[in-house]
């Protein structure tokens, strides 16, 4: 079957701009919004196309550019379980994009349609969901248009998470099923974490109030629906959610800022209290960052390893209590960037991965445990269920009360943990549901294990593309010769760890170095930048001045 003519109509209203070069990257298509029009009217195209290669499933598109400044934009895809994108077909994204002409285009639809034996006479499903950007609206337009050139049944879930959004896409595709993931709307998804949430902390003392950090995002609106479900359960104090004012999207607030800069967000001093617990949530509410105030008012964070060490504890406590420690076996993925402190913690306790940076990679990789625990350091992650762990959850026949209660803490917890993605509102109820169980303040949750000082730097660089690692991004294989000189410069630190990876969505190179100190963490992290810097003809005028 042809390209219908509708494609090339539409088509031309969203020419690709001349000089701009596109990538679906680790996070799908992101750059500043205003060269993504025609992105967006491909993107719809290649769903509606996903959809029927698996006959009419429904896809899901996301428009966000999470964390990134307000100007900036994106657009990612989701596969029916909820899951991102095969990363099969993101090479395709990335060509289709690229097609400079109609006729460019139209050519690489008609190659990839043949290739991938898409049969154009099926039905196509879509749900798509965007942010609070200002730019979204425009983008969602150029999106729908993608979607009527091949006939797609689109439904738009409106201004709303990354996760609800996956949320949606799985509780659509396995609706009326055995495996109904939960009723598919907004309300379909609060109803299932509040009363997931209340279940497992019945029987225990109301929490003292929680800071939540909106980033002046869609988190805001989302959190404030969730408030209304938790009623009494849980003191939620919502803050940063301006989300019409211009530029306060992400700015010196929300999870990525609380992460890289290690401060608390301005908007919070004054407001939380020493001894408070507060969360940052980033700007479409899929990361989660904790914080407190001890009691001199030093800030500490409590990032994604801290929350992938308390859920995790917590989750082999459970089994063991149920008794089912011997068919649930319970593991943890991290990536490199995963704090040395955790690792070790983590380590003595139950099996450890570690796997290349980026979510999918995460979210694979824990696939293969009973009960997969991931988390970034920065902060997303989630708890993955596998299928037959949920059916022994849902056969076990416990001996005794406390293996009962245990039991049944599990199964409420594969209710409200969102498995389809990194959810920073379910896993905030998720933290809570465990503080409240140890009984555990910030501080005590925080002695878990000391983080080690690290700092991570960025490196620009001529070419990040001759950048090429090995051993889960631990250690470069190219350019040939710099990894044994960043292992000399290593060896000279005590504690010390540091690795050099390109990044997936930014071009530079990130520099990640940690140490017993926080001086000599600094140290080597510049000593490494530097180094990284020179070996790659770096101009020196322009060396930053803190490479030593
Ligand atoms: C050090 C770091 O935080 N890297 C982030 C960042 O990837 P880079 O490939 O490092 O640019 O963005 C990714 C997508 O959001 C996220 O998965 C990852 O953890
Ligand atoms: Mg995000």
């Amino acid at each position: 079957m042809p390209i219908p003519p509708a494609v090339a109509k539409f088509a031309d209203l969203h020419p690709k701009p001349a000089h701009v070069r596109f990538q679906y990257g680790t996070a799908g298509f992101r750059t500043v919004a205003s060269v993504l029009d025609s992105v967006l009217f491909r993107v719809g195209v290649l769903a509606a196309l996903r959809s029927k290669k698996l006959d009419g499933k429904t896809i899901g598109v996301m428009v966000t550019a999470s964390h990134n400044p307000e100007q900036d934009n994106g657009v990612k895809l989701v596969d029916p379980r909820g899951e991102m994108l095969d990363t099969s077909w993101e090479g395709h994204a990335t060509v289709l994009s690229n097609a400079q002409t109609t006729d460019d285009f139209i050519n690489e639809l008609d190659k990839f349609v043949q290739a991938a034996k898409i049969d154009l006479s099926k039905p196509a499903r879509v749900v798509y969901g965007r942010d609070t950007r200002p730019s979204g609206a425009s983008l969602v337009a150029a999106l729908e248009d993608g979607f009527k050139a091949l006939g797609a049944e689109a439904r738009d879930a409106g201004v709303t998470t990354t996760p609800i959004l996956h949320y949606l896409v799985r509780a659509i595709n396995t609706k009326g099923t055995k495996d109904s993931y939960g009723d598919d709307s907004e309300e379909g998804y609060f109803l299932k974490l509040s009363a997931a949430y209340k279940k497992l902390v019945a029987t225990r003392q109301t929490p003292s109030p929680l800071i939540i950090d909106c980033a002046n995002g869609v988190g805001a609106p989302i959190a404030a629906r969730l408030v209304e479900h938790l009623g009494d359960s849980m003191p939620l104090i919502l803050e940063n959610t301006s989300i019409t004012t211009p530029g306060a999207l992400n700015n010196a607030c929300g999870a990525d800022y609380v992460k890289t800069s290690q401060k608390l967000p301005p908007s919070l001093d004054g407001r939380l209290q020493p001894g408070q617990r507060g969360c940052s949530l980033d700007g479409d509410a899929d990361r989660l960052m904790y914080f407190y105030l001890d009691e001199r008012s030093q800030f500490h964070m409590l990032d994604g390893d801290k929350i992938a060490a308390l859920v995790a504890a917590f989750v082999v406590e459970l089994v063991k209590t149920a008794g089912l420690q011997s068919q649930v076996k319970v593991g943890v993925v991290q990536t490199a960037y995963a704090n040395g402190a955790s690792t070790k913690y983590l380590s003595e306790r139950l099996p450890v991965r570690c796997v290349p940076t980026g979510v999918k990679h995460l979210h694979h990789a824990a696939e293969h445990y009973n009960i997969g625990v991931y988390f970034e350091a920065n902060g997303h992650g989630t708890v993955l269920f596998s299928p037959a762990t949920q059916e022994t959850l849902r056969d076990y026949q416990p001996s005794t009360p406390a293996q009962s209660t245990a039991l049944e803490h599990l199964r409420s917890l594969n209710q409200l943990i969102n498995q389809t993605v990194g959810d920073a509102l379910s896993d905030m109820l998720l933290v809570e549901v465990v503080l409240a169980h140890k009984a555990y303040s910030g501080l005590e949750w925080d002695s878990l294990y000391v983080d080690l000082p690290n700092r991570l730097v960025k490196v620009v660089v001529a070419d990040r593309n001759q950048f090429k690692t090995e051993d889960a991004e631990r250690q470069l294989i190219s350019p040939p010769g710099l990894q044994q000189k960043i292992n000399e410069l290593v060896r000279r630190y005590d504690g010390g760890r540091s690795f050099v990876r390109p990044s997936g969505t930014e071009d530079v190179v990130r520099v990640y170095a940690e140490a017993s100190s926080r001086a000599q963490a600094d140290e080597l992290a510049f000593r490494v930048g530097g180094l990284v810097y020179d070996f790659c003809g770096g101009n020196p005028t322009t060396r930053p001045k803190e490479f030593i």
